[in-house]
């Protein structure tokens, strides 16, 4: 296995995604999907790309801008809310932007919210002045206070914020929230959302200057493929061509269909690629509306 290449040699292209943790699995997953392949080294924090090359560093997610803008990796998978919060501390800091934010990529969505203790009687940020705010995106929280013009203390943690007010450590914590569970099980509820998020791929603001850019390029076509069929499905019926204009209104989310003629003039054979999920109360809608001999097929690729 060749070892991983100094910074600055600059032929293969790597990409960062979290070691273990909610963002690993799918992370992988949408790369594998993309037609990506690694050998794995022993140490399993570097895997070495076998039909392209690009190459995958396993770290802890937090580390992920900071890989990018040392430019140790291209590109990164990561929370949204965890690039927020370099950003928003380099821009305290007084530096410049280092990655920006490629694409979404539709897992790990949640967002980042100020809870409080139930029995307090919200009545806006401004509540806040004066308190101490548990929570581990201080940045992101600095910020927020500040546009929202109130001064209170903020206590960072790393972990297990929302028990924090429990502990008389805080009086208001400021974490991710997705089922609401965690609040809920801490006797805390949500108040104001701070960011809206979920994985993405983070890249560098400037283009590659050199062989890096045109797998670049290749990377994001694929995952452009991958991620347009995410709840993509081929859908075949037919129908008689009366009931053609109310079927097209049931699915709005498809690309202009392929039709046939079968069966002399009237009756239909309609072919037609729909973006949203395709449920069962959607075939029936379109069964009720006069589609029969309804197929629902997945579709593996596509290229434009
Ligand atoms: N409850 C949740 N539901 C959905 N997505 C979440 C949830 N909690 C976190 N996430 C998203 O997943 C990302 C990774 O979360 P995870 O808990 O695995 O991170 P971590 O404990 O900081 O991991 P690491 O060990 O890599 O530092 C978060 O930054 C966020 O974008
Ligand atoms: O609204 P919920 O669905 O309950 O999810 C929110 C919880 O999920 C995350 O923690 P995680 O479970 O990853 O534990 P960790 O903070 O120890 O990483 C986050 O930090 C919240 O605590
Ligand atoms: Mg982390």
């Amino acid at each position: 296995m060749p070892p991983p290449a100094a910074v600055g040699a600059r032929d293969r292209l790597r990409i960062a995604i979290q070691k273990s943790g909610r963002l690993s699995e799918p992370a992988r997953a949408l790369l594998a999907a993309c037609g990506l392949s690694w050998r794995e080294s022993r140490d399993k924090l570097f895997c070495y790309g076998e039909s392209l090359p690009v190459d995958l560093l396993l770290v802890r997610d937090d580390d992920i801008p900071g890989l990018l803008a040392d430019g140790v990796c291209d590109y990164g998978i990561v929370g949204r809310n965890v690039l927020a919060e370099h950003a928003a501390e380099r821009a305290r800091e007084g530096s410049h932007v280092a990655s920006r934010e490629v694409r979404a990529l539709g897992f790990g969505a949640c967002r980042l919210a100020i809870a409080v203790p139930e029995r307090w009687e919200w009545t806006g940020p401004g509540d806040l002045q004066g308190k101490r705010i548990a929570t581990s995106y201080p940045g992101l929280l600095q910020q927020w206070l500040g546009e929202a013009g109130v001064d209170a203390t903020v206590a960072t943690l790393t972990g297990s914020v929302e028990i924090a007010p429990r502990l008389g450590q805080a009086d208001a914590v400021c974490d991710l929230v997705s089922s609401g569970a965690t609040l809920v099980a801490n006797q805390l509820k949500p108040v104001e959302t701070l960011l809206q998020t979920e994985a993405v791929l983070a890249g560098p603001v400037l283009p590659f200057g050199d062989a890096r850019a045109e797998l670049a390029a290749l990377l994001l076509r694929r995952l452009e493929g991958v991620l347009k069929l995410k709840d993509s499905r081929l859908l075949l019926f037919q129908a008689r061509r009366e009931a053609l204009p109310r079927l097209l209104k049931l699915l709005p989310d498809a690309e202009p269909p392929t039709v046939m003629q079968v069966d002399g003039a009237d009756t239909l054979a309609l072919q037609a690629l729909c973006h949203g999920s395709m449920t069962w109360q959607r075939l029936e809608d379109l069964k009720l509306a006069g589609a029969s001999a309804l197929l629902v097929l997945p579709v593996e690729r596509t290229l434009s």
